[in-house]
């Protein structure tokens, strides 16, 4: 029996040693010798359990799902060794690479990929610190993958949230958990959320706090049209919109000044990933030692989880402001209050980190011979009567960006509702347009803008 471990936006596995399972199948190297066929990635069962068991970071362990036994037959066994892929030293991997001046950029790692996948070919493989990555980069591979997928789908635990989390002895939320105990919370929450009929109730309140938006647009805009701080004015959108989906009530991001609690949160949320980014990459010294940057990431968690405690209770205890989701899950679902905070609070941080742009998948997107012209903005590549005829699996799995299967996003309805409203709103109400230098991307645990967004908004008349 092999073991699969998640895929990340990166495209890339992370992987104990028992990502094997999958490039065991769909091993296609495209710079290196034909020995290294995918048919010789095949490690042996007991020596995946050698590997896994010595394993010095042995929770990933736990992240992994299994490979049914009717996959497909193994011919041959080579150890996951002969993977290529950067050396690294052993425990840190290349994680000095990163470190050092000039070196490596962490919140460029989707670069190092492309240039990775270039020297290695498509599935590569690279340690680095505590994470271990195989990263895929063709999209008839990555599909097989996907389709790879079983009941369980496991997706990369964020391994400082996780540890947090255990520590303060509560469940690991929809985002964090795997298994039978991700699929019992999936399926209660997915029957509110990804059903039309349910998300489409609260177009009305949506479309209120769109117009809220738009007048925030407004009458922030300075005299050159632009809104200084503009990706701090959507994050508060959706907070206000994800809020308004969970409690049925309005927080207060989107007037001049946010309510206290919504101030409090939107500083929190910003310091717990600013904080969690260096916790994912560096040596987990963390987990025996509490550092400077985990202490700080304990707080902003701890502050996050209290006002998410105070909402559920103020729903659970109002009758007033009692909100269809909060009472769903405790009295249809008989969901502790404990629970139902960490679903919450879960919720609440996906929604609002996941804003801007988050892209996925970037080294196959930028590959010319897959997608022409991939630097250029033409979306009616993407039209069903696009001239431009595409592989159907490459186009398939181009279109990731709400991830995919079992797992797939579960705002995806929600989100797409708020992005329709908002910006036929906003392009009802204004003329934008951009005038300086281009944007480029960085990670910043998702993909970002690497400097603020000027968007000149023109109202119309
Ligand atoms: C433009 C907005 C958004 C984008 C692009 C986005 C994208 C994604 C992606 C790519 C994943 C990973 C899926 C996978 O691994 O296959 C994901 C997961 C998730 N998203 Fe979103 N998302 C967005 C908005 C939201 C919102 C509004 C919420 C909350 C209401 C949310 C909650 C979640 C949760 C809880 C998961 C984990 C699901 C699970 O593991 O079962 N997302 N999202």
């Amino acid at each position: 029996m092999f073991q699969v471990i998640k895929i990340s936006s990166q495209t890339a596995i992370h992987q104990t040693d028992a990502t094997l399972g999958i490039v065991k199948r769909y091993w296609t190297p495209k710079k290196i010798t034909s020995e290294h066929t995918l048919q010789n990635l095949i490690l042996a069962d007991d020596q995946l359990s050698r590997h896994t068991s010595q394993c010095p970071v042995r929770d990933y362990v736990s992240q992994v799902t299994q490979i049914t036994e009717d996959s497909t037959p193994m011919v041959k066994i080579l150890p996951f060794s002969k993977v290529p892929g950067p050396r690294g030293l052993p425990v840190i991997g290349t994680l000095f690479e990163y470190l050092k001046k000039d070196g490596l950029k962490f919140n460029k790692m989707f670069e190092v990929y492309r240039q990775r996948a270039l020297e290695y070919g498509n599935i590569f493989k690279e340690r680095v610190g505590p994470m271990h990555h195989v990263v895929i980069s063709c999209p008839v591979e990555y599909s097989k993958v996907i389709n790879a997928e079983g009941k369980y789908p496991v997706r990369i635990q964020m391994l400082p949230i996780a540890h947090y989390r255990k520590l303060r002895g509560l469940d690991l939320g929809l985002v964090n958990a795997q298994g039978e105990e991700w699929y019992k919370t999936r399926t209660i929450v997915s029957k509110k959320m990804l059903k039309l009929s349910e998300v489409l109730r609260f177009s009305e309140e949506m479309g209120q706090v769109a117009d809220d938006f738009v007048t925030r647009l407004d009458t922030a805009t300075n005299s050159l049209g632009e809104v200084p701080g503009l990706e701090y004015e959507l994050f508060k959108w959706t907070l206000e919109s994800i809020g308004t989906f969970l409690f049925e009530e309005r927080i207060g991001c989107l007037g001049d000044k946010p309510t206290p609690i919504a101030h409090s949160f939107l500083e929190n949320v910003e310091g717990f990933f600013r904080t969690l980014q260096p916790l994912l990459f560096d040596v987990p010294v963390y987990r025996v030692w509490p550092t400077d940057t985990w202490r700080q990431f304990e707080h902003y968690a701890d502050n996050i989880m209290s006002i998410g405690t105070f909402l559920v209770h103020k729903s659970l205890e109002e009758s007033a402001s009692s909100s269809a989701f909060i009472n769903y899950l405790a009295n249809d679902c008989h969901m502790a209050t404990q629970e139902i905070t960490g679903l919450v609070v879960d919720l609440l941080s996906a929604a609002v980190e996941t804003n801007h742009i988050q892209a996925n998948l970037y080294g196959m997107y930028h590959d010319s011979s897959l997608f022409p012209k991939p630097e250029s903005f033409l979306p009616e590549r993407w039209m069903k009567t696009s001239d431009v005829q595409m592989d159907p699996i490459v186009k398939s799995t181009s279109q990731l960006v709400w991830g995919h299967g079992a797992r797939m996003c579960i705002g995806r309805r929600i989100a797409e509702q708020e992005m329709h409203i908002v910006l036929s709103k906003i392009v009802e109400k204004f003329q934008l347009s951009y005038q300086h230098d281009d944007l480029e991307p960085v990670l910043s645990t998702m993909m970002v803008p690497d400097r603020p967004v000027k968007i000149k908004f023109t109202a119309r008349h």
